[in-house]
């Protein structure tokens, strides 16, 4: 389970975040969405450790942030918003530098896994930068589950996908929970919201305004209803 407690973030002096709490249990979907520089990015960039609270605490299983933040890291895997590979190298090379910086035990038995489970051992030795959109998000994906995240925490995962990539990737994401994985993501996608998600928060202006599950979101929020009718 991931828990946030309270969690508040200040940039320059503006308050991004204020005292945030969520709770996600094993295996859950927490679908985030709110409105553009409603502190979305900025509460991935905090749950992923890229940057710390101001205040506040977060559980990983029985670890904290304030604590244990090496313990922590070792529990989430983020993938950012934009692309964070190397274009010119292969999809091999890509993992295994990833893999050596983060450490990975048995490191080439676990590569060979991650692009089974995504579907890249095609492209193998394929640049980067040859690959279209849907498969270097595919990519980022294998690099943030190469140690075994229990956390997976995502910044708009489909966006810039085609249709054949996102439908191809959303029951991925939804079956790697079965072994207890959570994922996090946003996405304004209201399609994408309503399959993945089992539940759904919300957030403006840096406060939470809804937390439920999509069944009470449906109810509650305008912005699922467009295509409920
Ligand atoms: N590095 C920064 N410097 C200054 N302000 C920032 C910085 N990062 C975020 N902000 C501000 O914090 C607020 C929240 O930004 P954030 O990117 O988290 O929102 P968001 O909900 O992810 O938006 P979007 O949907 O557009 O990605 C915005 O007002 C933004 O301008």
């Amino acid at each position: 389970m991931i828990r946030v407690e309270n969690v508040s973030k200040k940039i320059g002096s503006k308050i991004v975040l204020e005292n945030i709490n969520l709770f996600v249990e094993k295996g859950g979907i927490l679908g985030l969405v709110g409105p553009n520089g409603a502190g979305k990015t900025t509460l991935l960039s905090v749950l992923s450790t890229t940057i710390m609270p101001d205040g506040g605490e977060i559980w990983v299983a029985e670890h904290s942030l304030s604590q244990e933040l090496q313990e922590i890291r070792k529990k989430i895997g983020y993938v950012p918003q934009e692309i964070a590979l190397y274009p010119s190298l292969s999809i091999k090379d890509n993992l295994t530098f990833w893999a050596k910086l983060t450490q990975v035990k048995n490191r080439k038995s676990r590569i060979k896994e991650v692009v089974e489970l995504l579907g890249l051992d095609h492209y193998w030795h394929e640049k980067v930068e040859r690959l279209s959109g849907g498969y270097k998000r595919r990519v980022n994906i294998a690099v943030a589950l190469l140690h075994q995240p229990q956390v997976l925490i995502m910044d708009e995962p489909t966006v810039g996908m085609d249709l054949y990539s996102k439908r191809e990737l959303l029951p991925f994401l939804k079956n790697l929970t079965k072994n207890g994985t959570i994922v996090i993501y946003t996405s304004h996608d209201v399609e994408e919201l309503l399959y993945l998600s089992d539940r759904i928060a919300m957030l403006e202006q840096g406060q939470l305004v809804f937390e439920g599950s999509v069944e009470e979101a449906k109810k509650e929020l305008s912005i699922l209803q467009g295509v409920i009718g």
